[in-house]
């Protein structure tokens, strides 16, 4: 029997979901799934990331992690976004990263992926459910199941509550405000425990 394929896909320009991801990628491993963790590519010019030097240190620091393609999408059973919130969106990185999905999509291979999404916003009511809600739309066209957590586990509270997927508050200092590590885990666990019962091998 073969082990369930996770793929943990992020974009973070600061680190936040770097570490949202990170914390994924340990649970999955956990559960007993082979994982791949890649970032969505930076397609933001230079002289915008240099302007920022919290951008241009983490660009820096993790450019020896893989950068996620198509492929990695049809090797995953499941995957696991983490996302940061621009006005209440999806950054236009990831936006792009999915708009090159369309061969995919094209010949059915995203069918019954078994999806779930993460994300940060500097304000606690700054537009993370609308960015994973706003992700999910684009994986119901896939023909994507989306394992939401929902209130699945005491974690979910513990975490903010946030049912479409954990969510954390990050000050300008990158302080993540609230302790979602458990929530992330549990939702990192329940995805490869639904992808593993759909896509047993
Ligand atoms: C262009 C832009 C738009 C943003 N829009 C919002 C917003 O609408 N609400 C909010 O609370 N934070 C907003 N933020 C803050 C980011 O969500 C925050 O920096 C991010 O979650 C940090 O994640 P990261 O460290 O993984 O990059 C915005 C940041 C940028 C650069």
């Amino acid at each position: 029997m073969s082990l369930t394929n996770i793929a943990v896909v992020y974009y973070s320009s600061t680190g936040t979901n770097y570490k949202l991801a990170k914390w994924a990628e340990e649970a999955a491993k956990e559960a007993g799934a082979e994982v791949k963790l890649v970032r969505v590519a930076e397609t933001a010019p230079e002289e915008a990331i240099a302007q920022n030097p919290a951008w241009k240190q983490h660009l820096e620091e993790t450019k020896d992690v893989p950068v996620a393609s198509n492929d990695d999408l049809e090797w995953a059973d499941g995957f696991i976004f983490s996302v940061p919130t621009r006005f209440g969106n999806v950054p236009a990185q990831v936006k792009s990263f999915l708009d090159a999905t369309g061969g995919l999509w094209f010949n059915g291979k995203l069918v019954n992926k078994v999806v779930s999404a993460m994300s940060s916003a500097q304000n606690p009511h700054g537009g993370q459910e609308q960015t994973i809600t706003n992700l999910y739309t684009t994986m119901f066209h896939w023909g994507a199941i989306v394992a939401a957590p929902g209130y699945s586990d005491q974690s979910v509270f513990a975490g903010g509550g946030n049912p479409y997927g954990t969510s954390v508050t990050v000050d300008q200092d990158g302080n993540m405000q609230e302790d979602v590590e458990a929530a992330v885990k549990h939702q990192a666990k329940r995805t490869v425990d639904i992808a593993s019962r759909i896509h047993s091998k």
